[in-house]
């Protein structure tokens, strides 16, 4: 598989990835270029200044997955990914001390118009009087947006004795007294704070946020500070607020559109710092990001779910380490039942006892629904599109957790009900290692890994035999065989591990032996 890399990130992530793909470095991507030379990628991987837009996405016929080597996912088309099944993941946390670190320097450095002193330095004036700043100390920062950045700037502005009030409509009274600031309303923020600062991602909500009709209800002398997306404060409105003196400083590190033009309305003005979007870049969160957004797209191109996708369920890292080894195993028993199963799949019920029902499975029961679908549909299935698929086909998934477990710590069950049959398939893991332990009623143990035979048959002599001549007379090598562990009224289940492919007429010829009830084929569709 091929993962272009569109924009520059350090190359800790590229040495990850160039071990099992083949990557294609190019820095500053035309936008053209990209959409011609798409299709041949399974992989692209972004900073924020590629646009990966519709039309690229349209373009993107091998594409699988999207890495943004950074936390803002703006400049790519999410629905339009989503629609195609590609995973969308982003590298929240490399970039963050990063950011918050900027918001802090920027914020001093407007405060004590450090830029314009060093320029004026630099010609060779010595201007004491003219660049008098202001204190942090005691002032008021209003924080919109208290997620990792905002929180890290609020307790960085704690330690230099400012007083904190935060906006933030998705957090609790907890986190924020955890934080040790005030919450209060966007307008309380507006209407309180000497500096405002803004860490939230561009919206709909968002844009526009502080704007003309707010900048009249702040303290007059209020000082801004952008270093999250370009257009969450309007640029026109800001730069009309500091004309009139309603602002008296604003930092900005991000522009509504990017680079910005040399006739911007914010070039220029007095008492306004600019940053070309350099939050994010320092040399430890470019490795960060590039090693994050690396081990992501591997994942996603080996088909593991990733914690960091942004159309999927999200899935916390603490989680993530308890449910990852049940991927793999959830998979091969949904594609284990869709092959016992006859006709049409109505209903997939997952079935979860033991120690792993204390924490959220969504994502284990997709991977069943991804291995009960992958097998018949042409379509990829993964884990952006499973559930949709599903649901598209009229397949009703339902999850059931119990505590109780019998004899194993944990147990996956697998229903699979058609109009004709329902099938049973459970699973456990041994250690790391996944296993069918039950199939419908039969008491088995089965590694489902390799392409195996499920043949339901008489507990009689010589049956087994005659599966294994028909095999050897078909050149196919059987590599495993076992017999379930107890007999069922007189019946048993076979399963035999075939390093060949069975063709349909050899699968008749077995079913065609006194006393087999079926033969179904698994091949494991795991990718
Ligand atoms: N300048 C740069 O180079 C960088 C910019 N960023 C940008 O900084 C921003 C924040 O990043 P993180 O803190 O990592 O994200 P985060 O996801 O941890 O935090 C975002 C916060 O915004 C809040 N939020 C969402 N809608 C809101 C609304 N309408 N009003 C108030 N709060 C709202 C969320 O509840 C969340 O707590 C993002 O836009 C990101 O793209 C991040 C890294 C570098
Ligand atoms: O990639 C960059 O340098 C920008 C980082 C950024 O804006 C983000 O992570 O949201």
């Amino acid at each position: 598989m091929k993962v272009l890399i569109a924009d520059g990130v350090s190359p800790k992530g590229i040495d990850i990835l160039a071990k099992d793909y083949e990557v294609v470095v190019k820095d500053k991507l035309p936008a053209e270029e990209l959409l011609e030379i798409i299709p041949q990628f399974d992989g692209l991987i972004v900073r924020s200044a590629s646009k990966v837009t519709q039309a690229v996405i349209a373009a993107a016929t091998n594409l699988k997955v999207i890495g943004r080597a950074g936390v803002g996912v703006d400049n790519i088309d999410i629905p339009a990914a989503t629609a195609r099944g590609i995973i969308v993941l982003n590298a929240p946390e490399g970039n963050t001390i990063a950011a918050t670190e900027h918001t802090m320097a920027m914020m001093l450095s407007m405060a004590r118009n450090i830029p314009v002193a060093n320029e004026t330095m630099q010609k060779g004036e010595w201007n004491r009087k003219k660049y008098v700043g202001v204190e942090l100390r005691g002032k008021t920062l209003g924080v919109i947006g208290m997620g990792r950045i905002g929180s890290g700037v609020a307790k960085r502005a704690l330690a230099f004795d400012m007083d904190v009030i935060g906006y933030d409509p998705y957090i609790n009274e907890e986190r924020a007294q955890a934080l040790g600031i005030e919450i209060g309303s966007l307008d309380d923020v507006i209407a309180k704070s000497d500096f405002i600062t803004v860490h939230m991602p561009l919206t709909a909500q968002t844009k526009g946020m502080l704007n003309k009709d707010n900048m009249k209800n702040m303290k007059k002398g209020v000082r801004l500070v952008n270093c999250a997306r370009g257009g969450i404060i309007n640029e026109a409105d800001l730069a009309a607020a500091v004309k009139m003196g309603i602002v008296a400083g604003a930092a900005i590190d991000v522009f509504e559109s990017e680079p910005v033009p040399v006739d911007h309305p914010l070039v220029g003005l007095p008492g306004v710092v600019l940053t070309p979007h350099l939050g994010a870049s320092t040399v430890e969160a470019q490795v960060g990001v590039s090693i994050d957004v690396a081990r992501g797209v591997g994942a996603a191109l080996r088909g593991e779910p990733v914690s960091t996708a942004v159309n999927m369920a999200p899935v916390s890292a603490q989680v993530m380490k308890v449910i990852k080894p049940y991927f793999d195993l959830a998979e091969r028993l949904g594609c284990t039942a869709c092959s016992l199963a006859e006709g049409p799949i109505e209903k997939i019920e997952v079935e979860y006892n033991g120690e792993i029902t204390e924490v959220d499975t969504k994502m284990i029961t997709t991977a069943v629904i991804k291995g009960v679908l992958n097998p018949i549909l042409e379509f990829a299935v993964n884990y952006v599109n499973a559930p949709s698929m599903a649901k598209q086909r009229n397949i009703k998934v339902k999850e059931m957790k119990n505590k109780e477990a019998e004899n194993f710590a944990n147990l996956i069950t697998v229903r699979v009900t058609t109009a004709a049959s329902e099938i049973r398939v459970q699973g456990t893991l041994f250690g790391d290692e996944g296993r069918i332990v039950m199939i419908n009623d039969y008491r088995v143990d089965v590694d489902p890994h390799a392409r195996i035979l499920i043949c339901p048959h008489i507990n009689r002599p010589g049956i087994i035999g005659k599966v294994g001549s028909v095999m050897g007379g078909a050149d196919i090598n059987i590599s495993g065989m076992q017999v379930g562990k107890t007999d069922v009224s007189g019946t048993n289940i076979m399963v035999v591990t075939v390093d060949n492919d069975i063709p349909p007429h050899i699968l008749k010829s077995v079913i065609g032996i006194d006393g087999i009830f079926g033969a179904k084929l698994v091949n494991f569709y795991v990718v």
